[in-house]
């Protein structure tokens, strides 16, 4: 089971953190599978209140293998559903390999920026990317997928997938103005 002291800090060194993944070949190992299973239970345990005080840990929605300092290409993502009917998560997979094959020139961003299970201090500044992406990548079976993402889901997606590139959300602020942000942006959250 992955705990907080398992999740690598942008302040520590010798992490993989900033490197570059490599890609992942199928059929996945039986480590990669179990990687695979951590990384997800992670993400459930974490949005379970009374589990996350149990263990200790910050409610996540998406969580890449560099974070647990393996620099292979998989993240988990669960955007819990918004709907108190309907609470089906709104996005919930293990992305493998995954691809950007489209994105909206339209930019959007969090109102309130962005945080990382990384990054243990608040950074401040408007975290610009695309509102809307068409997403490939492939599941822990090796089955391809290519869904189109937009918004809350979109942004969770991205910031993952940088993860994957040795890219923090930081990287995108604005250092001379935070809360610049780029003409049509749509802002939510
Ligand atoms: C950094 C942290 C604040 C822990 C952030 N959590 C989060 O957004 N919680 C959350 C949101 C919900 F909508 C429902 C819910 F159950 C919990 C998060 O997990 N991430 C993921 C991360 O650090 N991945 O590496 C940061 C988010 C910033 C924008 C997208 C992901
Ligand atoms: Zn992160």
């Amino acid at each position: 089971m992955i705990l907080m002291k398992d999740i690598v800090r942008d302040d520590q060194e010798g992490t993989v953190l900033r490197d570059y993944a490599a890609k992942v070949s199928f059929p996945l190992t039986e480590e990669e599978q179990q990687l695979a299973k951590d990384l997800m239970e992670y993400l459930e345990i974490s949005q379970d209140e009374e589990l996350a005080e149990k263990y200790g840990l910050r409610a996540g929605v998406g969580l890449a293998a560099p974070q647990v300092n393996v620099s292979k290409q998989m993240a988990a993502v669960l955007v819990p559903s918004d709907d108190e009917e309907d609470d089906t998560p709104i996005f919930k997979d293990v992305i493998i390999n995954p691809v950007i094959i489209s994105e909206s020139v339209q930019m959007g961003a969090l109102t309130e920026g962005e945080g990382c299970l990384s990054v243990d201090r608040d950074i401040a500044g408007y975290v610009p990317r695309h509102d809307r992406i068409t997403l490939k990548y492939q599941d822990v079976q090796g089955e391809t997928h290519k869904v189109r993402l937009k918004h809350y889901p979109a942004i969770v997606c991205q910031h993952e997938i940088d993860h994957l590139h040795g890219v923090l959300f930081y990287d995108h602020i604005n250092k001379d103005n935070p809360f610049e942000a780029p003409e049509g942006t749509v802002f939510f959250g």
